[in-house]
């Protein structure tokens, strides 16, 4: 699992390091450089004869730049700084100039910032972004803005080269909540201090930090709190995965109930079941119009078309709130799933349909669109756009409005319970953009959900942190869904190119491909 602290934890993680004498700038500025040479060999170059341009700003995060900076040029790189800031760090300034780089000072010189560091970085193959990091907020101000901005741009023009290097975050991120205030310059590879901050990945700020490396320096984390965003790894799923043992018969292993699909998009039934069967679980009961069961039916002949006792419930996918009968089918079935106390996924048409108060083992899975309404709904008017650039934030005001699990989907997706911490997954490639996703999705979500449910109240009962059970499951359910896009995309094996084509229906299928390979 990479786990995520807050800059505040962070750094209250450094200080009795520092005040003890360990050199973590040292430690930070040597792993730094030793990334950069690591990048620069796969990339088919060699440290000797490349050009580095350090682009140095005020603080901690220009001195981690200048430090490495003078080991790559010791290593043989014609290194450069471009100081941004006229109080650059001293020691870091000293130990460059002594290694040979070569320092300028582009706010003094008379010619505008952006054309001079424009003229250094167009020579260079490697930026590395030293500008600013935990120590910084609100967005670049004038004039670094404009000269990250410039640089954003000409780097936007040339796909291969210049490979940019972020220090700790890329410069003017919103460390914390993962927004982009203002203009960043975007990273094929962030090394990062520590431990990875929660814009590292959290959408939109972690679409520009590239590769991720976290640099240990055996920081006494935690130091006062948990981590405020956590990503699942293959490895977290396989150690959670519910898988069958000798002892175990189809109702040991979950009943999913599954309420979709409606006579106008009786597909979404489809891809739902499709989602659970295939993520495996003992049964599936689909409740839905005639011509939905008769798809279903053709499609998983093994779906039990009866009402009857579930452990968990996926409502809403193609359902069309608008319809009144199901509308009160599905509201109906979201009272008793609750009533129960077994978990519920509520997705498309059930996100009109929710109670006032729900519990964390509900979980919502609305895209940006669906979210902003639901937040409209419950008196806080924002637009998908708003959504789009916090997430984070409107996904936790979600949880905490409605009380339950809010899965927000996005090339990078967030889960967030009303408490605890984040959760944000970026396992699907691009292709997985296409419609009925999302409803093969809920149902893979059902089926990770189905084996707890009856032990639901009993977890509650023993004072068990379920919000924290719920959360994993449904970043596991995530990782799942974008491992089983990969597969249908032909991304997996060696060398996989830029991939293909995939409709939700393929999706579904690659899932038994995907999980074998998660638990291999
Ligand atoms: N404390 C330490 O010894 C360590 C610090 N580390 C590095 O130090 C960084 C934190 O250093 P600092 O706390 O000095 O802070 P930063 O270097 O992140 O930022 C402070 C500098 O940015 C400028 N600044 C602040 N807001 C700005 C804005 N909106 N627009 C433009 N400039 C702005 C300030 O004037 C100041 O020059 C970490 O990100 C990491 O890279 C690492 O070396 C690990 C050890
Ligand atoms: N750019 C993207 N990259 C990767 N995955 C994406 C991207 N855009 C959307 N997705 C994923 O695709 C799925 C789309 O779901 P959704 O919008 O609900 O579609 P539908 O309602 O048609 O099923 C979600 O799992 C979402 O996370
Ligand atoms: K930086």
């Amino acid at each position: 699992m990479i786990r995520a602290w807050s800059s505040t934890e962070v750094v209250a993680a450094e200080r009795p390091m520092l005040d003890a004498g360990v050199p973590l700038m040292e430690q930070a500025a040597f792993a730094l450089a030793s990334h950069v040479t690591r990048a620069l060999r796969r990339a088919g170059h060699r440290v000797p004869g490349s050009v580095v341009l350090l682009l140095v700003g005020g603080g901690n995060n220009g001195g981690d730049a200048l430090h490495a900076g003078a080991h790559l040029a010791r290593r043989g790189a014609q290194v450069h700084a471009a100081l941004l800031t006229d109080r650059a760090h001293p020691e870091g300034l000293a130990a460059a100039r002594r290694s040979g780089v070569r320092v300028h000072q582009v706010l003094e010189d008379g010619v505008p910032p952006t054309e001079r560091v424009l003229g250094l970085a167009r020579r260079a193959g490697v930026w590395v972004d030293g500008v600013t990091g935990v120590g910084a907020g609100g967005g670049l101000r004038h004039p670094v803005a404009e000269v990250v901005r410039s640089l954003a741009a000409d780097r936007a023009g040339w796909p291969q080269e210049p490979m940019v290097v972020a220090v700790d975050v890329p410069s003017g991120i919103g460390v914390d909540d993962g927004t982009v205030p203002g203009p960043v310059l975007p990273a094929d590879m962030t090394v990062t201090m520590g431990a990875a901050k929660p814009g590292l990945l959290l959408p939109p700020a972690a679409e520009l930090a590239g590769r991720l490396e976290v640099v240990d320096l055996a920081l006494p984390l935690p130091a006062g709190g948990a981590p405020a965003v956590c990503r699942l790894t293959s490895a977290d799923v396989a150690d959670l995965w519910p898988r069958p043992t000798s002892s175990d018969h189809k109702y040991t292993r979950g009943v999913l109930g599954v309420l979709a699909g409606s006579t106008t998009f009786p597909g979404a039934a489809v891809l739902s079941v499709a989602g659970a069967v295939r993520t495996g679980l003992g049964m599936v009961r689909y409740l839905g119009p005639p011509g939905a069961t008769t798809l279903v039916h053709a499609r998983h002949p093994e779906v039990v078309a009866v009402p009857g006792r579930v452990q968990a419930w996926v409502i809403g996918p193609g359902v069309d709130a608008d319809d009144p009968g199901r509308a009160e089918q599905a509201q109906d079935a979201i009272e008793e799933a609750l009533a129960a106390g077994v978990p519920v996924v509520l997705d498309a048409g059930a996100l009109q349909l929710l109670p006032e108060d729900l519990p964390d083992s509900a979980v919502l899975t609305p895209h940006a669109g669906e979210l902003a309404t639901l937040l409209g709904s419950r008196g806080e008017a924002v637009t998908r756009d708003e959504v789009e650039a916090a997430p984070a934030r409107h996904a936790r005001l979600a949880a905490e409005l409605t009380g339950a699990m809010v899965l927000l989907k996005g090339a990078t997706t967030v889960v967030a319970g009303p408490t605890g911490p984040l959760y944000a997954q970026a396992d699907a490639p691009p292709w997985l953009a296409a419609a009925g996703a999302g409803d093969v999705l809920a149902g893979v979500l059902g089926a990770l959900l189905a084996p707890y449910g009856d032990r639901l109240q009993e977890l509650l009962d023993s004072g068990e942190d379920v919000t924290a059970g719920v959360a994993r499951l449904a970043a596991a359910a995530v990782v799942v869904h974008g491992e089983a896009a990969q597969h249908a995309a032909g991304l997996h094996g060696p060398d996989p190119g830029p991939g293909r084509p995939l409709s939700a229906g393929d999706v579904a299928d690659a899932l038994p491909t995907a999980v074998g390979q998660i638990l291999a």
